[in-house]
């Protein structure tokens, strides 16, 4: 197999673009199809379609690679009316391109067989081999309330990053609109102006491009903005006060002398918007000690920064380290920043933290 990823590229950008049509008409019907997990999380027909397209793509061009998915097909088992409602989006889903839809393999053979490749998401992930992570809704809860959500999808080799592509539908498809809150699905539906698929290969660069209903559309590259003083950047955090440390944030912010108010916006579209240079950094703070993160929700967005000129860390410094399994178990937090201001952020980051304890 070839070591640019091109093929794979490929095969992830055309399945995140199919799964991410398949989220934008689940949301525009009435009913979601609204699931409490077990850890009181939400999950709807959407995350179980956009997860079954996409582990159908990967397993007819990548039989062999291994799956971390952050669903699984257990409540649809014992529930048929919502088995049956996600089959119905399944079936309807297809990009108007033949040739892209060739490219992804054809149609799934029944329900049954849809529940089975959602649950082929199932590996325990590690160091070794060829592994796909995939968060088919992040940011669940801004899908939900009509604000920023992003399909996720990473390949690692031997646990290493190396192809990340980002679906968001409700950013802004101009890289140079100002970051900025509220920018929902609303806005989602003027034809042209919204919808991004982002992405990175290792030693390649990152590129966003407009969301298709076909094929692929053409691709520029970004980069992350230019920023001689930290005092001046632009920081992004999660909606959830639940997710990050508001309050933490708040006060790092304040030790860097930032005085713009901060830009809170659901899922990985933080990681794509301060990539595009519409933001300069993302900060997130643990609120709680026990918290593990999971992979699928920082794989893709950490090499697109990086890949943009930006670094990402936890918040003491270090690497996210993806070969530990499904969790990101020696990571607390997340500081995404330029490269160069980045050691500045995490100086600050500490005080706040250390203060604390
Ligand atoms: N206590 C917690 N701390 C940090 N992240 C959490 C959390 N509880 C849930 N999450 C994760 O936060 C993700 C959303 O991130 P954000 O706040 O940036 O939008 C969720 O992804 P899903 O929506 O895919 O479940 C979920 O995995
Ligand atoms: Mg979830
Ligand atoms: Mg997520
Ligand atoms: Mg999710």
């Amino acid at each position: 197999m070839s070591s640019n990823y091109a093929a794979e590229l490929n095969v992830a950008l055309l399945a995140v673009q199919r799964a991410t049509q398949l989220t934008k008409s689940v949301f525009h019907q009435n009913a979601k199809g609204t699931l409490n997990k077990s850890d009181a999380s939400p999950v709807t027909i959407g995350d179980f379609g956009a997860q079954a397209l996409i582990i159908s793509a990967l397993q007819a061009n990548f039989p062999n690679d291994e799956i971390v998915a952050e669903e699984e097909a257990k409540d649809l088992r014992e529930n048929g009316k919502m088995k049956d409602l996600v089959w119905s989006l399944v079936q309807d889903a297809k990009l108007s391109d033949q040739g892209a839809e060739q490219t992804l393999g054809g149609t799934i053979n029944g329900a049954n067989k849809m529940l089975d490749i959602i649950d082929k998401g199932d590996s325990k992930g590690g160091s070794s081999g060829r592994i796909w992570a995939i968060d088919p809704i992040d940011g669940t809860k801004g899908f939900l309330r009509g604000g920023q959500y992003a399909v996720c999808l990473a390949l690692m080799v031997d646990g290493d990053v190396k192809v990340g592509v980002l679906g968001c539908p409700n950013l802004p498809v101009s890289d140079s609109e100002p970051l900025r809150e509220g920018i929902g699905a609303d806005a989602s539906d003027e034809e042209g102006k919204f919808g991004v698929l982002f992405s990175a290969v290792q030693g390649q660069g990152a590129q966003s491009r407009p969301l298709s209903k076909g094929g692929l559309a053409e691709a520029k590259t970004i980069n992350m903005a230019p920023i001689s003083n930290v005092s001046d950047a632009t920081f992004c955090e999660s909606v959830e006060a639940g997710h990050s440390s508001q309050g933490d944030a708040a006060n790092i912010a304040q030790k860097l002398g930032i005085t713009k108010p901060s830009v809170r916006m659901d899922s990985q579209a933080k990681y794509a918007s301060i990539a595009r240079g519409a933001g300069d950094l993302y900060l997130r703070l643990p609120v709680r000690k026990d918290y593990v993160e999971k992979i699928w929700d920082h794989a893709a967005g950490d090499l697109i920064v990086r890949e943009a000129g930006g670094q990402v860390t936890d918040v003491e410094g270090q690497r996210l380290n993806f070969r530990l399994g499904r969790t990101l178990k020696e990571n607390k937090g997340v500081i995404a920043a330029p490269k160069d201001v980045h050691s500045h952020v995490i100086q600050a980051v500490k005080e706040v933290l250390s203060a604390k304890q």
